[in-house]
């Protein structure tokens, strides 16, 4: 039985996800046309490479249809409540980083930190009759990180792209996401509240604890992990 690897087909984390395990003596690389998505592991034998959407990577390891997988540690968390019962951490792979953060208009001179924004958002339901708006797609991350610093008179909106443009839309006085450069919050006029961001994410190599784990695809693990170097 071979032990399956999901790592990112596409977008951000693919080429340095390769790169990563090649910096490692792991060679992973695409089969067939450039979209085909079929792919293939050197270096280490009874290993197949499962080529997935990052976004999926969570399910499909918390399903145990894979045994491990690269995703960001933002995603994990986000789509697998108690994550740590599903998955565990092999590696911080160390690329990736970005910040989940919640962010307000740059005009709202009196609002710089969570406690202000509590404060703004019963003054918003008193003023509009309806509570004020934070637009995401990490609906879980931001749900307990609210709740955990007492803010409660709020709604989230989903935004699943473009969450930024959503305050400038008038669907949402907030916004919730993931920044790298900071260059999208800036150009839609949005600050980010002080204090730690919500979570700081980074691509991580994650292990399935659903998987089926035998004595083939244990050895298979343990023989990877050792030439990655890493503790299973
Ligand atoms: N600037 C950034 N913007 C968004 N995500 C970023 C950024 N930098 C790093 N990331 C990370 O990249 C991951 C998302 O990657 P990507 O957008 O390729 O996957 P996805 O959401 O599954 O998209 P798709 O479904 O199109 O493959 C997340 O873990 C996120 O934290
Ligand atoms: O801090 P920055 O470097 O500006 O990057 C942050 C932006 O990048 C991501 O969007 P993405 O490009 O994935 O598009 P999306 O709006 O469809 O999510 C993220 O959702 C932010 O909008």
């Amino acid at each position: 039985m071979t032990l399956k690897i999901g790592v990112p087909s596409k977008g951000r984390l693919m080429e340095k996800t390769f790169d990563w395990f090649g910096a490692r003596g792991v060679e992973l690389a695409r089969t067939g046309s450039d979209r085909e998505y079929s792919a293939s592991v050197n270096g280490i034998d009874g290993i197949e490479l499962v080529l997935l959407s990052a976004g999926e990577i969570p399910r499909e390891l918390a399903a145990g249809r894979i045994h491990m997988g690269v995703t960001g540690s933002d995603l994990v968390r986000e789509k697998l409540g108690g994550w740590q019962d599903k998955v565990s951490e092999l590696a911080l792979m160390g690329f990736g980083h970005a910040d989940l953060i919640i962010a307000v208009p740059k005009c709202w001179v009196d609002v710089n930190t969570l406690d202000d924004l509590d404060a703004a958002a019963a003054a918003f339901r008193a003023k509009h009759g309806f509570r004020l708006r934070i637009a995401t797609k990490f609906h879980r991350l931001i749900r307990d990180h609210l709740r955990d610093h007492g803010v409660a008179d709020y709604q989230l909106v989903d935004s699943q792209g473009a969450t930024e443009g959503t305050v400038k839309n008038e669907t949402a006085e907030a916004v919730a996401d993931i920044t790298s450069t900071g260059e999208t919050l800036r150009a839609n006029h949005l600050k980010i509240l002080a204090g730690k961001p919500v979570h700081k994410s980074q691509a991580t190599l994650f292990k399935s604890r659903n998987a089926d784990w035998n004595e083939d695809t244990r050895a298979t693990l343990n023989a990877l992990t050792e030439k990655l170097g890493l503790r299973a």
